[in-house]
């Protein structure tokens, strides 16, 4: 199974290695104005789902907002380690 940690390494791979066809590298070419509103998107999603719909759903739309922040970590510079020493 993959964690934050493992996520974040493949994802600062493909920003490093820009292969074809990666959706985190348009992403990130999209810039931080574009990716904050995708965050707001997803933040959206996970609400409604846990309100309206199953634990299932839920998970995976939380999954899909930690992609997109993780995308905005990367495009600002910022480790998980400089998020983990908030917490
Ligand atoms: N975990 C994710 C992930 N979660 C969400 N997303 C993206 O976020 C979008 C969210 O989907 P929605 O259901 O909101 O669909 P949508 O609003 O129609 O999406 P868009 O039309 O806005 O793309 C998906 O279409 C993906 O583009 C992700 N894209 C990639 N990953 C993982 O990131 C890694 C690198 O991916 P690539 O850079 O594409 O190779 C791989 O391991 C992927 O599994």
């Amino acid at each position: 199974m993959k964690t934050f940690d493992d996520l974040f390494a493949e994802l600062s791979e493909k920003a490093r290695t820009r292969p074809e066809g990666s959706g985190t590298v348009l992403e990130l070419d999209a810039g931080v104005h574009a990716i904050g509103k995708k965050i707001v998107e997803e933040a959206a999603e996970v609400w409604m789902a846990a309100e309206h719909e199953g634990d299932s759903e839920t998970a995976e739309e939380i999954s899909q907002l930690l992609y997109h922040l993780q995308v905005l970590m990367l495009a600002k510079g910022l480790t998980p380690a400089d998020v983990y020493r908030h917490l």
